[in-house]
Order: structure tokens, then sequence, then C-alpha cells
């Protein structure tokens, strides 16, 4: 059980597409120095969860709450100086610029006002030595000099989460950060996460169920919009319900679910 605070949470959170509801009264908690996984099968929601806690999204109906404090109509912006971080599914790059300035601006963004964002370089020590830690935490200070076209798509996810730290959130939201990854990079991609945790509380959404029953710390499963199970992984793996939804899905079971009847 974590004896952590709860830094983010959400209470009944309700996203409706007209007609659909995206999003049906979901609640959860994300504790410090925790990965929380959300798995569930394609168009459970799991996106539009992380708009609604980003505040990309209004809610339909619902409260978020950060330590506590209810920020439901704060703005993304203001969430995001507030603490909260997020990568997301669609890359966020700017290609012709380096790994550095990438990160630079990413800094830059939280610390300055919008309207002097593209000042020089130089002029910008605090924001370059956010940069700088935050490329070193996510093992890319060595690429730091690099132009963000010539990483590796694996680099790039991890730029994407470098930007993310250079704004020094305390909540990140990580959307499929494994998405298109080989073996060797996924690894590196978990290692990270695993060394982030650390100091932060990890939302992650990914559909690799070897990666995140590996990683996670506790599990949400979402199937239609709604929460079929939370918990930790052992009982989310032997959860009968669990099972019934993805071989509903007529998928084959994942490894990770299927490891404990195998
Ligand atoms: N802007 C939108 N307008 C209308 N419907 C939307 C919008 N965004 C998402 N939806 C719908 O809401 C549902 C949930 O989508 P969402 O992308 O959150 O699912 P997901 O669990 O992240 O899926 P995946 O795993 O495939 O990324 C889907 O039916 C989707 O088509």
């Amino acid at each position: 059980m974590n004896t952590g605070s709860i830094l983010l949470e959400g209470k009944n959170v309700t996203r409706k597409f007209g007609a659909l509801v995206a999003v049906n009264d979901v609640s959860l908690q994300l504790f410090e120095r925790e990965i929380h996984a959300v798995i569930g099968t394609n168009g459970a929601g799991k996106s539009t969860l992380t708009y609604l806690l980003s505040g990309e999204l209004p809610l339909t109906q619902g409260h978020v709450l950060l330590r506590g404090r209810d920020i439901s109509s704060w703005s993304q912006p203001a969430r995001s100086q507030a603490g909260i971080g997020r990568s997301y599914q669609r890359n966020n790059i700017f290609l012709p610029l380096s790994v550095r300035e990438n990160c630079r601006l990413a800094a830059q963004a939280k610390i300055q006002k919008p309207w002097q964002i593209w000042s020089s370089a130089q002029h910008c020590r605090q924001s370059l030595a956010l940069a700088d830690q935050a490329l070193e935490h996510a093992g890319l200070a060595q690429q730091a000099a690099t132009v963000a076209a010539n990483l590796s798509h694996g680099q790039k996810r991890q730029l994407e989460v470098a930007m993310c730290l250079a704004q020094q959130p305390d909540v990140v939201l990580l959307d499929e950060p494994l998405a298109g990854m080989g073996a060797e990079e996924s690894e590196r991609m978990l290692e990270l996460l695993q060394r982030l945790k650390k100091d932060l509380a990890i939302l992650l959404i990914e559909h690799d169920m070897d990666a995140v029953f590996a990683v996670a710390d506790r599990l949400t499963v979402m199937v239609n919009g709604s929460v079929l199970a939370s918990g930790l992984p052992q009982d989310i793996r032997s959860n009968s319900e669990v099972q019934t939804a993805y071989l509903g899905e007529a998928e084959p079971l994942p490894d990770a679910l299927a490891a404990p009847f195998s």
C-alpha cells in the first residue's frame, strides 16, 4: 500500500462528445513516487482522461484536484505552472533545433512570459540550466548538441520526456511513451521511468502489457470510458473481469495478463 500523499486526483471525471461518453465517472488517485498505469482496449478513453487531467479538454462533470486543491476550472497552462507535465502520443519536437534548444524552449515556456520565448539562448541561463539538468536526467546529455531530426525514434520519445522534465513537474502524464520503440529503446525508457518515479508521480498510458506490469505500482483498467478495475498489479492480473474484457475483444491475452494462468 502506498503511504505517500495524493498528488493528483480525478473525482467522478466525465467527458461527453455529443452522445458519446468517452470518459464516464472515472475516479483515480495518483500518489507521489508512484507509476500508475491506465490500460484498456482501443477507444477506452485513456487519452481523453489525460487531456481532462492536464486541462486540455474541459470536464463535462467531475473534479480534478492537485494536492487536494480543486483545479477543475484551471486552464492547461495554469495546471502546467502548478506542476502537471505531460508528453503526447503525437510528436511535439522542433525537428530543426538541437536537443538542448528544444529543452531550453520547454523550460523557458514555463519560467518566462510567452512573448519572450524566442529570446537568445545566451541570455537564458536559468532555462539552459534546467534544460541540461533534464537532459542529464533523461539520459540524453550526450546528444545535447544533436539536431533533433537526427535522433532515433526512441531518442525522440526520450527528448519529449526531457522537455516535460525541463518544466520541473511534480506529476507527469505520459501517453504511450513506448509506441514504435524497439526492445532496447523500450528497456531504456522503462529504466528512465523507474528513475523518474523517485522524484515524481507518473501516470502512464501504455499498450505494451509486459512493460506496464514491469514498472507499474498500481493499475487502472478502463473499458468503454469506465473503470473496470483498479488496484495493485497482482490484483489486476488475477481479476476475472479484466481477463474477460481482453478476451471479449477476441484479442490474444497479453503475456503479462496471461502469465499467472499459463
Ligand atoms: N475530440 C473528439 N471528438 C469526438 N470523439 C472523440 C474525441 N476524442 C476522442 N473521441 C472518442 O472518445 C473515445 C475515447 O477515445 P480515446 O482516444 O480517449 O481512447 P483511448 O483509450 O486513448 O484509445 P487508444 O488506446 O486507441 O489511443 C473514442 O471513441 C474516440 O473516438
